[in-house]
């Protein structure tokens, strides 16, 4: 049997907490084999994002392509994509390899307020990209840009999660790290149902890179044959043990911990 094959498609995060290297990171820990296409470089620590350095859009393409040609991949999830060109690129080889486990992470923007998407290509994520998607993780202000609907009550986050579904995602996650609450709930919506992923709050700086993570972990759930259910919901304890367990790196929002998760299930064993 081989091993479970995941790739990411997102930027790089010198600071190791999001992007790329908090992917592979989590890719490691659940036991998948992890390949990247870096779209963009950030100049990037727990204090914020200084720069951004985006590649030609043929490169995301071509490392996309000499992955999928000759390795092959399981699940994949997309990351900071930053301009429509990059977008296009991208989603014109998912469709042609025709991979159905897609996880889009629409990230926008970085803690520290930078934009890690041109506004402009909001427009060609919703076009090219969604319609990919077997599962889309916005947080709640991506789900407020990407639906139009400005996001205050439980009621208002279903509503817009059916907008975005609309799009032709087939699974919306929309994440509650950014609500208030002693309590964090991820509302998923397969296009029928609704269901909320609720679960502690923890009291923390050190968030830096959490939706990256969840993203990563649904993806290498998918690429080891789990459900969409399943998938999600262990990338709710991976983020949960990951956030707990902190490690109160850096002077600004910290990285999570990607061995927390794993370190349990040994002990527990
Ligand atoms: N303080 C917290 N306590 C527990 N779980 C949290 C907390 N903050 C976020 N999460 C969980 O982490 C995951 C990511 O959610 P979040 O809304 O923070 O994503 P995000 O804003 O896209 O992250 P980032 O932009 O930092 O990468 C979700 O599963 C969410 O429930
Ligand atoms: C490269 C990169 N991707 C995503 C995020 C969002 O956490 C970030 N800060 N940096």
């Amino acid at each position: 049997m081989s091993i479970p094959r995941a790739l990411t498609i997102a930027g790089s995060d010198s600071g190791g907490g999001a992007g790329i290297q908090a992917d592979l990171k989590t890719f490691q820990e659940l036991d998948v084999f992890g390949m990247s296409a870096i779209t963009a470089i950030t100049v990037q620590n727990t204090i914020g994002v200084e720069k951004v350095y985006p590649l030609p859009p043929e490169a995301s393409a071509e490392q996309i392509s000499a992955v999928g040609s000759d390795i092959g991949v399981d699940a994949l999830k997309t990351g900071m994509l930053f301009n429509a060109e990059i977008i296009e690129q991208v989603a014109g080889q998912i469709a042609s390899f025709g991979w159905r486990n897609v996880v889009v992470d629409p990230v926008m923007i970085a803690k520290g307020g930078t934009s890690l998407l041109l506004t402009e290509a909001i427009q060609a994520m919703k076009e090219h990209l969604l319609p990919l998607a077997l599962i889309i993780t916005p947080n709640i202000p991506e789900a407020e840009v990407l639906s139009g609907i400005q996001i205050r009550t439980m009621e208002d986050r279903r509503e817009a999660a059916k907008r975005i579904s609309e799009h032709g995602a087939r699974t919306v996650v929309i994440k509650g790290g950014h609500d208030q609450g002693e309590r964090v709930i991820d509302l998923l919506y397969d296009g029928c149902v609704f269901t909320e992923l609720a679960g502690r709050r923890i009291e923390t700086k050190h968030t830096h890179g959490t939706g990256c993570t969840f993203s990563a972990a649904i993806a290498a759930g998918l690429a080891k044959g789990l459900t969409v259910e399943q998938a999600v919901e262990e990338a709710r304890a991976f983020i949960q043990a990951a956030i707990e367990d902190t490690l109160e790196l850096g002077q600004g929002h910290g990285p999570t911990n990607h061995w927390a998760y794993c370190r349990r299930r040994v002990q527990v064993w």
